[in-house]
C-alpha cells in the first residue's frame, strides 16, 4: 500500500484565502485591519527565517504586521515592557514572542504577561486551562493545524484511537486535548513509555512531535492509519554535496508510508498549516476583540 500524502501546503493556501476574505469584510463593512506582533529576541537564522516568512503572509492576507527585533543581551525588563505596550496597542490583534527565548529570559513569565486575549500562540496559561476545560480560547497553532487536516480528511474523528507522541506545551499536550475534544481515545507517548512501538501500533491516528529525526519507523504504524508529522529537523545531506542539508520530519517517510494510509510530508506539511493557523487566530482575536462574530472554520 502507498499511503495518500495530505497536502499541507496546498490545504494552508485555502485557510489563507478564507481569512483573506474576511480580513477584506473586516475593512469593508467595518474599517478594521487585524493586527500581528512578532517579536524575536537575537539572531538564531532559523527562527528568522520564520518571522520573515509570517510577515510576509500576514501581509499577503490583508493585516498589519509588526516586527519587533530584540538584541540577544535584552533584559527581561525591556522585553516585558514591550509586552506591555503590545497589549495596550490597539491597532495589535495578535502577540506572537518567538520561542525558544535566550536561556536569561524566563519563558512563561514572558508568555504570561501577554494579554491572553493576545495570545495568538495559545501559550498562556489562561488560554491552557480554557482548552482543557472545553471552552472558548486561543488554540496552538500547530496543533490547530493538525486537527483541521485530520478533520479534512475523515470528517468525524470520534471514536478513533489516537497516539501523540510527545508530551510538549506547544504541540503534544494541546494536541491531545483537542484530539479528545473530538471524542479521540487518546495516548500521550514519550520517552519514558514503555513498549512504544506497540502502543503506536494500536493508533488509527499517530501525531509525531518529538523533534528527533525520523524516530518513527513504518514497522510502528498499523496498516491504513492516519500519520501527521510535526517535526522539522534539518540534517546533513552529503548526497546533496558538501555541507548541505535538508528537512526530515519524526517520522521515517520512506517506510511509513508504505504501510500508512494517509501521511503529512515535511516539508510541506505541518509547517505551512501552523503559520496559516496563526493567521487565522489573528482575525479571530480581532474579531472577538470588536465584539463581531468570529469566522467559522477558522477555530477549533
Ligand atoms: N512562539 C512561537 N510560535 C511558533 O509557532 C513557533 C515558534 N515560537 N518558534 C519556532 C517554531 C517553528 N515554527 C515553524 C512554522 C512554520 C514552519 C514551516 O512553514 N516550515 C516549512 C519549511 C520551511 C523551511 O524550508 O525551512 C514546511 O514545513 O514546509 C516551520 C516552523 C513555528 N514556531
Ligand atoms: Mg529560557
Amino acid at each position: 500500500m502507498t499511503a495518500q500524502i495530505i497536502d499541507g501546503k496546498a490545504f494552508a493556501a485555502t485557510i489563507r484565502d478564507k481569512v483573506a476574505g474576511h480580513v477584506a469584510r473586516l475593512k469593508a463593512d467595518h474599517d478594521i485591519v487585524p493586527g500581528l506582533a512578532v517579536v524575536l529576541v537575537g539572531e538564531d537564522p532559523a527562527s528568522q527565517v520564520y518571522v520573515r516568512s509570517k510577515g510576509k503572509q500576514t501581509v499577503e492576507v490583508g493585516m498589519q504586521s509588526f516586527e519587533h527585533k530584540l538584541d540577544v543581551n535584552t533584559s527581561e525588563a525591556n522585553l516585558l515592557a514591550l509586552v506591555e505596550r503590545l497589549n495596550g496597542d490597539p491597532a495589535v490583534h495578535g502577540i506572537l514572542v518567538q520561542l525558544p527565548l535566550p536561556k536569561h529570559l524566563d519563558e512563561d513569565l514572558v508568555i504570561n504577561a501577554i494579554d491572553p486575549a493576545k495570545d495568538v500562540d495559545g501559550f498562556h496559561i489562561s488560554n491552557v486551562g480554557l482548552l482543557s476545560t472545553g471552552q472558548k480560547s486561543m488554540v496552538p497553532c500547530t496543533p490547530l493545524g493538525c486537527l483541521m487536516m485530520l478533520r479534512d480528511f475523515h470528517g468525524s474523528l470520534s471514536g478513533m484511537d489516537a497516539v501523540v507522541i510527545g508530551r510538549s506545551n506547544i504541540v503534544g499536550k494541546p494536541m491531545a486535548q483537542l484530539l479528545l475534544g473530538d471524542s479521540c481515545t487518546v495516548t500521550i507517548a514519550h520517552s519514558r513509555t514503555r513498549d512504544i512501538a506497540d502502543v503506536v501500533r494500536r493508533a488509527d491516528i499517530v501525531v509525531a512531535a518529538v523533534g528527533r529525526p525520523e524516530m518513527v519507523p513504518g514497522d510502528w504504524i498499523k496498516p491504513g492509519a492516519t500519520v501527521i508529522d510535526v517535526g522539522i529537523n534539518r540534517i546533513d545531506a552529503p548526497e546533496k554535496g558538501e555541507g548541505k542539508t535538508r528537512l526530515v520530519g519524526d517520522v521515517d517517510f520512506a517506510s511509513a508510508s508504505r504501510v500508512a494510509g494517509a501521511i503529512t510530508p515535511v516539508p510541506g506539511g505541518v509547517g505551512p498549516m501552523t503559520i496559516a493557523c496563526l493567521l487565522a487566530n489573528t482575525v479571530t482575536a480581532c474579531c472577538r476583540a470588536n465584539g463581531l462574530d468570529e469566522p467559522e472554520g477558522l477555530t477549533a
